[in-house]
């Protein structure tokens, strides 16, 4: 596939970490605000933003985020990362975004959680008014802090859910703590009517999957250990979930330690519902449209099937039926013309 229509072509993204995706200019940028000194030179700034080449898991690929943490540490920081996010996205023909982050990471100098989300919602508003984009929040629950904690987090975000938060998430460490060990705080989501979509099957435990799905919930993020499981496979297709495949996200963590242990041909073989993400633009050096062209590369995929997953991407995502339909629409013009 040519590089120049993967780049033109519209897309819908899911899974997009809002920090383990800002641009190095933003890094500098919110550096600033807090006098916090950076290499000159963008190739060692990119280095301690990147996952480490060397990363054997999730817990060494999560490293950088470490550092990218006191950067997001105000409203006026979460606002202009935020419209960085939708910036970036919004240059590769990105049509519509779920934006996640945590909003229990930017409370360490006193904001709120609500402060939190409500700030990373303005960015994407003011992203929104200025590029051809639509984009939505989801807040992340992170898995190794107290349940009590999370559940919280949802009580005290749930109401902005009519103003630009759409659903939740889990993230962090998902060896440690399975779908069983947060199961309070999700289920306290549910009651509050979040959506939900989960991080699982990215540390080699299909059993994670599993009880993802017995959960009720049927969007999930990575699910690679579905790899080498069909019997799961079939579960998952039965059930309806869609999966946020990260493919060179993947690779890092060692989801997949080769591409013989990434899951697409054994879903798609399956009829599953698959989306192309990249988790994280900046810790994973990766843009979209360069995962589309690995996809294509290492997979075979088509344009047509690109554009398959986008319609599947509108069906799973958390805005409203009415902005569903606009998107499945736009998806149609948008590739008419190269297919
Ligand atoms: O791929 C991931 N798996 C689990 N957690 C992740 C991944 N990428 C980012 N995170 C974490 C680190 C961030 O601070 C948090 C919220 O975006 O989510
Ligand atoms: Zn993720």
């Amino acid at each position: 596939m040519d590089e120049k229509v993967l780049h033109a072509i519209g897309k819908v993204e899911l899974h997009c970490h809002l920090d383990g995706s800002l641009s190095l200019e933003m890094i500098r940028q919110l550096a600033a605000l807090i006098g916090q000194p950076l290499p000159a030179s963008d190739a060692e700034l990119r280095q301690l933003v990147s996952a480490p080449p060397d990363s054997e898991d999730l817990m060494d690929y999560l490293k950088p985020f470490d550092f990218i943490r006191p950067l997001l540490q105000t409203k006026q920081a979460l606002e202009m990362a935020a419209y960085d996010v939708i910036a970036q996205a919004a240059a590769e023909n990105v049509r519509y975004i779920e934006v996640r982050f945590a909003p229990d990471q930017s409370t360490d100098q006193g904001l709120s959680v609500a402060e939190a989300t409500t700030a990373v919602i303005a960015g994407l508003h003011r992203g929104m008014s200025q590029f051809d984009i639509i984009a939505r929040a989801l807040v992340c629950g992170m898995r190794q802090l107290p349940v009590g904690t999370t559940a919280k987090m949802f009580e005290q975000t749930a109401p902005l859910l009519t103003r630009g938060l759409v659903g939740a998430d889990f993230a962090g460490n998902e060896a440690a703590f399975p779908p069983t060990a947060i199961k309070p705080a999700i289920l306290r989501a549910q009651q509050l009517g979040v959506p939900l979509t989960l991080h699982a099957g990215e540390c080699h435990e299909p059993q994670n999957i599993e009880q993802t799905l017995r959960l009720g919930i049927r969007r999930i993020g990575h699910a690679t250990a579905l790899y080498d499981q069909p019997a799961l496979i079939h579960q998952f297709v039965n059930a309806g979930a869609t999966a946020e495949l990260c493919l060179t996200s993947n690779l890092q963590t060692k989801a997949a330690r080769s591409l013989a242990e990434f899951p697409y041909p054994a879903l798609h073989a399956a009829g599953a519902k698959i989306t192309i993400n990249t988790d994280n633009r900046t810790v994973s050096n990766t843009t979209l449209t360069r995962e589309y062209w690995l996809f294509g590369q290492n997979f075979g995929v088509t344009l047509a099937d690109l554009l398959a997953f986008n319609h599947t991407a509108v069906d799973a995502a958390f805005c409203t039926e009415a902005q569903k339909a606009v998107l499945h629409a736009r998806l149609e013009k948008d590739y008419q013309r190269y297919l």
